[in-house]
């Protein structure tokens, strides 16, 4: 359930450039401006979704909000604190709250370390989570949690299928205890039947730990289906914002309104969980 009190995250006139280089010296020539006056706010147990063209900025948000992309300008607030000025050390320790889980689970997934190692590279990173001789207990369970069958712990990556895969990163995520988990279309590149799977493990692990997602897609039923509110970006700027079902149901913005009507929507979850 959605927390009412203070945001976990919040946003605050974003604005994320990148710099244009010249093609011979590299030198800076200019700067494209991916991302400007961005706000929104996350709650403890919320789902907020990003949508919007490709370009639109989603990923660069994204990245910015875990630290892997300076902001030009703005706050970004975690717990109260602006981690846009937080030190290297400091980051460490936010990024562990902070998550992400990428789209390709197979291209960030080491090849050749066994699911138990796998889970457990994040302890070996962040030591005093999980002391070292629990940690094949610990793996276990995760891949308990997460609808994997334990006995394969010792197995590698390529041995499991797309779905199983996306459930391996979802399990290293959860390793480090996190609070908010950012999925960057973490189930477009699944089968449908797949990605309902995956959705509803999505919402029952948010149920059980109380997680936040910050959910990217360009996949307009999986964002309604999960989200409780919605960013939809255009060119960087936040054109219009709401709850998935007014979004949905009453788009306001003719940007919403043509990228809601040039997408079919499919939606086999719905039959699995009405
Ligand atoms: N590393 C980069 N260097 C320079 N420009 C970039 C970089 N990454 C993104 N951009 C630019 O920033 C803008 C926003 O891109 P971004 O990837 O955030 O959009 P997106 O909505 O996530 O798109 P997609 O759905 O295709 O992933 C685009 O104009 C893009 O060209």
């Amino acid at each position: 359930m959605t927390d009412q009190s203070n945001p976990l995250l919040s946003v605050e006139h974003l604005k994320v450039s990148y710099p244009i280089r010249s093609s011979i010296l590299l030198r800076k020539t200019g700067e494209n401006v991916a991302v400007s006056d961005v706000n929104f706010e996350l709650r403890a147990g919320e789902t907020v979704g990003l949508v919007g063209e490709s370009g639109s900025g989603k990923s660069t948000i994204a990245r910015t909000v875990i630290g892997l992309v300076p902001a030009a300008d703005g706050v970004i607030r975690f717990e109260g604190h602006d981690i846009t000025k937080l030190s290297l050390r400091q980051m460490k320790d936010m990024r562990r709250d902070m998550q992400m889980i990428f789209q390709d689970p197979y291209a960030s997934l080491n090849p050749r370390l066994t699911v138990r190692d796998i889970i457990a590279e994040g302890w070996r990173v962040h030591a005093g989570i999980v002391p070292r001789d629990r940690w094949t207990a610990e793996a276990k369970e995760l891949m308990e949690r997460v609808g994997l069958n334990p006995d394969y712990s010792d197995r590698y990556p390529h041995q499991f299928s797309g779905g199983q895969r996306q459930r391996i990163g979802i399990a290293r995520t959860l390793a480090l205890r996190p609070k908010i988990i950012i999925c960057d279309e973490a189930v477009s590149a699944l089968d449908v039947s797949v990605q309902a799977q995956v959705l509803n493990l999505l919402e029952d692990l948010q149920a059980d730990l109380g997680l936040s997602y910050l959910f990217i897609s360009h996949d307009l039923s999986v964002i309604e289906h999960i989200c409780d509110r919605v960013l939809v970006l255009n060119k960087g700027v936040v054109v219009e914002e709401g709850t998935a079902r007014q979004l949905f149901e009453h788009p306001q913005h003719p940007y919403t309104k043509a990228l809601f009507s040039a997408i079919p929507v499919v939606r086999p979850w719905l039959e699995e969980t009405s």
